[in-house]
């Protein structure tokens, strides 16, 4: 009897924020729904789940009118018995009924055919009877319809839902042909009836039909000769320049090791840390850039152009110029410690602010170093973090970044959400997955074997008007087989052994963590320092299951109106980019295309803005 467990529910309903009324399905107590009553804070309820938790008999009228407000109805696999509630038609925001594996019986009531907000109707198991009316087609926005294994008799209407991805009408008492409209569907959701017509009949392909097919796909694999000609040309000149370069590199090392029997004395007393390791003040920032270097410190080692000076080497969209001594003379203050270095925010007298990233343990050699950064120097897209120059030396290497005053998503996210904090809307929570998405796409369209390899919350940064951008990209190639990035197991894919390889399938797997991040407000596995967080991926999927429900929503994002639909959409694609098996995931573009589509569609101004 629910009612002498209310105690418990109302501790429970108060854990989420007093809108879900949510019965665990490890609740062994049977119970039934006599002496059930709503008072007025049951008005606020959104969702009700009381599913396999071993319900009898009839559920009495006047339950869900009392509970107007509901999105969802849970009552799967209990034993509930009698016609289907008419008063669930009250619920006029209903999007999700999920009736299946009970006892009801009666016919569909007709009344329920004003719910246009409904995307999954699930009334599987039951002895439901009667014909499928058309009326159906009033589901405008019908993703799954489950009629299976009830006692539905008479001819299937014709059924047109643009967004349909569930449906099965199989062991019921139907007869007459598949209408038109569902003949795409697979064969096995009609099974079970006296139904005929297309998909149930096998459709008998001529042979001459194949045989055309694979004489075009033998004429389509056939190289000509030209191409022939082509690949051979191509494969020599590859060879001719791979011997050149070896040859420049090995004349350049012998020069360098005769220069440096000369001068490599006087070199190594000069040469020194550029920066410098310099203690931090009490409140953890450094006054200025550490250990600044003078000009002629600058110019005894390093980098070397043709005149022998230190510089840094800039990108070509860099459209500011500084030197060296402009950012070592900068006031900077430490933004925090990287696997792969500390951050520095400096900012130049003429007040231009840059990130530099001072980076240790750098494994490669110095051309495989200018040629790797030059990579990713290039790279120019509006959601990656421009690398704008670096800096080269035997002891430093630096990078300098433009700065992004929002900091990471990461801090953003999870810092403090106490006074001061502002949420981030959903609107905000879209466009940082789109422009994340664009910025990797962008990485992953330069080839098949170019990913980013450390996707995760805190390297996303943003701009002042919330635009994302992903940074880092390139560094974990430049380091030795010791340095494994921080805090991303959370957002590793399965099959990753070894950080310095990771897969674009790779990166889509953390790109569905870090969706699933700002879909819920909870960290990945530790993502966040002393802190544990929760697998991100297992968690959705286990309480999400087939029900598409609000529980998983950070509570920020609770309040904002009929975007409900919009997040289920991206949380399933961030299920989707989750896969455990690579091969299931999306490619990045898909994911981007996908995003786009809510982007456009999906966004109401009046929806973005709280209650
Ligand atoms: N371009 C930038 N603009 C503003 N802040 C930045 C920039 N780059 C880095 N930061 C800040 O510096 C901190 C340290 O960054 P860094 O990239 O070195 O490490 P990380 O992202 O925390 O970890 P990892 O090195 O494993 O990716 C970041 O958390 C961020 O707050």
């Amino acid at each position: 009897d629910l009612s002498s467990e209310r105690a418990a529910l109302l501790s429970l309903r108060s854990s989420v924020g007093g809108r879900t009324l949510f019965w665990s399905t490890t609740q062994q107590n049977p119970c039934n729904f006599s002496g059930v009553q709503c008072n007025t804070a049951g008005n606020h309820i959104i969702a009700l789940h009381l599913p396999g938790v071993s319900l009898s008999g009839q559920i009495p009228i006047g339950i869900f009118s009392n509970l107007t407000h509901l999105r969802t109805i849970s009552l799967r696999f209990n034993s509930l018995s009698g016609p289907i509630p008419s008063d669930i038609a009250s619920c006029v925001d209903l999007r999700n009924l999920y009736l299946q594996g009970n006892n009801f019986s009666g016919h569909f009531p007709d009344k329920f055919f004003s719910l246009h907000d409904l995307v999954r109707l699930n009334l599987a198991e039951n002895d439901l009877s009667g014909e499928i009316s058309s009326s159906f087609n009033n589901f405008t926005r019908l993703r799954t319809l489950y009629l299976d294994n009830n006692k539905f008799s008479g001819p299937l209407p014709e059924l047109k839902f643009d967004k349909l991805e569930q449906f099965n009408v199989s062991f019921n008492n139907l007869n007459g042909f598949v209408p038109k409209s569902l003949q795409t569907q697979p064969k096995d959701v009609f099974l079970g009836n006296d139904l005929h017509g297309p998909p149930l009949d096998d459709v008998h392909v001529p042979p001459a039909v194949s045989v055309d097919f694979r004489e075009k796909k033998r004429k389509k694999n056939r190289l000509s000769g030209g191409a022939i000609a082509g690949i051979v040309i191509g494969c020599v000149l590859a060879v001719v320049v791979v011997l050149l370069f070896v040859f420049i590199v090995c004349r350049k090392r012998s020069n360098k090791r005769r220069t440096n029997a000369t001068i490599s004395k006087q070199r190594h007393a000069e040469e020194e840390d550029v920066l410098g390791e310099k203690p931090l003040t009490g409140d953890g920032y450094p006054a200025a850039m550490p250990a600044l270097p003078t000009s002629s410190a600058a110019a005894a080692g390093g980098v070397g152009d043709a005149s022998g000076s230190k510089k840094l080497v800039f990108f070509n969209n860099s459209s500011t110029i500084f030197d060296l001594e402009d950012l070592l003379r900068a006031s900077a203050e430490v933004l925090g410690k990287g696997t792969f270095g500390t951050a520095y925010k400096a900012v130049l007298e003429g007040g231009m602010m840059v990130a530099v990233k001072r980076l240790k343990d750098v494994s490669v050699s110095e051309p495989e170093f200018r040629e790797k950064i030059e990579f990713v120097g290039a790279m120019d897209h509006k959601n990656l973090v421009p690398l704008r120059a670096y800096y080269y030396s035997k002891q430093e290497k630096l990078l300098v970044y433009d700065y992004m005053p929002m900091g990471t998503l990461s801090a953003l996210l999870h810092g403090n959400k106490g006074g001061g904090r502002s949420p981030l809307n959903w609107e905000s929570r879209l466009g940082i997955a789109l422009g994340a998405a664009r910025g990797i796409e962008f990485i992953h369209s330069h080839g098949d074997d170019v990913s980013h390899g450390n996707i995760k919350s805190s390297n996303v940064l943003l701009t002042k008007s919330l635009e994302a951008c992903v940074s880092d990209f390139g560094l974990a190639q430049l380091m030795g087989p010791s340095t494994t990035p921080n805090r991303v197991a959370g957002y590793r894919a399965p099959e990753v052994t070894d950080p310095r390889r990771v897969s674009q399938k790779a990166d889509v797997y953390s790109f569905g963590v870090l969706v699933l991040e700002l879909l819920t407000g909870k960290p990945p596995t530790h993502a966040l320092l002393n802190e544990e967080g929760v697998d991100l991926p297992r968690w959705v999927q286990s309480t999400v299951k087939e029900e598409w429900t609000s529980e998983v929503f950070d509570l920020e994002l609770l309040r904002y109106q009929n975007v409900e639909e919009d997040m289920v959409q991206l949380l399933q694609l961030a299920i989707d980019c989750a896969a455990p098996y690579p091969d299931n995931r999306p490619t990045m573009s898909e994911v981007t295309s996908r995003i786009e589509e809510l982007h456009g569609g999906g966004l109401n101004p009046d929806h973005v803005h709280g209650e």
